[in-house]
């Protein structure tokens, strides 16, 4: 109907059982709109696009495209009525490669190749099997898939969180490009930055209702986190308020950790750093400089082809990621489907550290194990309402379950990779304090993030690795944003300290 919007959602709700999923959420969208959908972790983000895109079916409401009741009954129906999304986890199927892929969803192969051009990827092997594919690859794949339909609204979950700040600028400027064809996209993203970059306005879902809906402009921010968490900004702030110690923990104690001429794999060429106990030590590096391979030879995944890791002195070689475990070293991945056992509860995921080691075998004390359990679920806060399955949770919700599982069994060293990746910033200002209190309670923690703000906010020293090197090392006081993106980038600080040549 003529003046009607493009698509609108009314009074749509989901519940499962008795999880109330969404439950009042509303939305329009004209051509040509870019509208950010936000909420906290599980505020039910991901549901309405579900429905939106036909995946799953509402318990009540109405859809409306160009004006009239659209029943959207299935992916195919919503894609015929012009509705692609590209969901939150990797869609291709892993064991086909890219082509087969492609034939599968009946993608037009040149227009897919030209928007992953368009993407920034230059070589593309399309008979590669899709698990063998870097995820951020994989995740500009299913981007340029959705994009090769030429859809009327292409809906965007999380699709940036996984991928390093150079490929986050093409997909915005992809996103821009659909405003000038006068499509129109629903981006969903925990990142401001984003959304003020390209959105037109937020719609903002707390606890599955929808609570605002207000136009992007200067300042809008705390207005909207103020919407999302449902209390005034400056008391959540305050509220999360971090203690971080001026001086350098522990620097003439031998370190926890000690890292000399790391080599792994091909990407991890000659890194060398300490950890000291009751130190929060940020890794920054933009995908693909090593960082992965870092992460998973101090974890005992792979081998180092060279160097040396010491742990309180003595020099360690992990055959197994048991013998890290073994030696208080314990690896939170940055995909929490790597470290959770979706099918199992929030109980058996956070309890499965405790009887690993042969002399903890036998009758498990279930008081106790409950005892330690309900401790780490009330301290991170997380919401068990669909706790019977840890895939029921939101994302949200799923990372917190893999750190509960270590502050529960306790630990020395804490290796957690990018954990804030997708999550909401309530979330966020739970896990940073969380770090904090960790390393000061006598832990150790080495902390990589993709967001270059957060070394700021939970970390005492950083350093920078590109093309597999340290190139960079730092107090937390100079490490801002753009000193980090400086150093990640391979430019240099204009004249380094004596200080910062030295390994410290
Ligand atoms: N299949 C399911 N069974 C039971 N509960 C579910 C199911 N799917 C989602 N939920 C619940 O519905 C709520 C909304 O989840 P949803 O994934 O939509 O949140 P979200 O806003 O996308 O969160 P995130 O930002 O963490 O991805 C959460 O409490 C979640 O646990």
């Amino acid at each position: 109907m003529a003046n009607s919007p493009l698509l609108s959602a009314k009074g749509v709700s989901k519940t499962y059982g008795a999880v109330v999923a969404l439950s009042n959420a509303s939305l329009e969208l004209a051509s040509g709109e870019i509208v950010a959908l936000m909420g906290a972790n599980g505020a039910g983000k991901s549901t309405l696009v579900k429905i939106l895109t036909g995946a799953i079916a509402p318990s009540s409401g109405d859809i409306l495209i160009k004006g009239r009741k659209h029943a959207v009954r299935s992916p195919a129906d919503a894609r015929s009525a012009g509705l692609v999304p590209v969901y939150q986890e990797p869609s291709l199927i892993p064991d086909l490669d890219v082509l087969d892929n492609l034939r599968l969803g009946n993608t037009p192969v040149e227009a897919f190749r030209h928007w992953v051009n368009e993407l920034g990827v230059q070589k593309l092997d399309m008979s590669e099997a899709a698990y063998r594919l870097p995820l951020a690859i994989q995740r500009v794949l299913d981007l340029a898939r959705a994009l090769a339909s030429e859809p009327d609204v292409l809906l965007l979950d999380e699709m940036t969180a996984a991928l390093p700040t150079d490929m986050v600028d093409k997909v915005l400027d992809v996103v821009r490009k659909q405003k000038e064809l006068d499509r129109s996209v629903i981006y969903i993203s925990h990142r401001f930055p984003e959304i003020s970059a390209v959105c037109d306005r937020a719609n903002v879902l707390r606890d599955g209702e929808t609570v605002g809906d207000v136009a992007i402009e200067d300042g809008i921010e705390d207005h909207i986190v103020e919407l999302m968490l449902g209390a005034p900004v400056q008391a959540a702030r305050k509220a999360s308020a971090i203690s971080k110690p001026e001086a350098l923990a522990g620097s003439d104690a031998v370190p926890r950790l000690s890292v000399r001429n790391l080599a792994a794999a091909s990407k991890l060429v000659d890194v060398s750093f300490d950890l000291n106990a009751g130190e929060v030590l940020g890794v920054a590096g933009l995908e693909g400089q090593g960082q992965d391979e870092l992460f998973e030879a101090l974890a005992g995944m792979i081998r180092p082809t060279g160097g040396t890791i010491e742990i309180d002195g003595a020099i360690q070689e992990f055959h197994h990621p048991a013998d890290a475990i073994a030696a208080g070293h314990v690896y939170v991945p940055g995909d929490r489907a790597d470290a959770l056992l979706m099918q199992r509860s929030v109980r058996e995921n956070i309890a499965m550290p405790f009887h690993t080691h042969p002399s903890q075998w036998g009758l498990i004390n279930m008081s106790a194990e409950k005892n330690k359990v309900d401790a780490a679920i009330e301290r991170l806060q997380i919401d068990t309402r669909a706790q019977g399955e840890v895939q029921r949770l939101s994302g949200g919700n799923q990372q917190k379950v893999t750190i509960a599982r270590w502050i529960a069994l306790g630990v020395r060293t804490l290796l957690c990779f990018d954990p804030t990746r997708g999550i909401d910033v309530r979330t966020k200002r739970e896990i940073y304090p969380l770090l904090r209190e960790l390393a000061e309670q006598g832990s150790s923690v080495l902390l990589y993030t993709s967001e270059l703000e957060e070394i700021q906010l939970a970390c005492d020293r950083a350093i920078v690795i590109f093309g597999g090197r340290v190139v960079d090392q730092m107090h937390v006081r100079d490490a801002d944003e753009p000193t980090l993106m400086r150093a990640a980038y391979g430019l240099s600080r204009a004249s380094p300290s004596p200080e910062q040549e030295t390994v410290v």
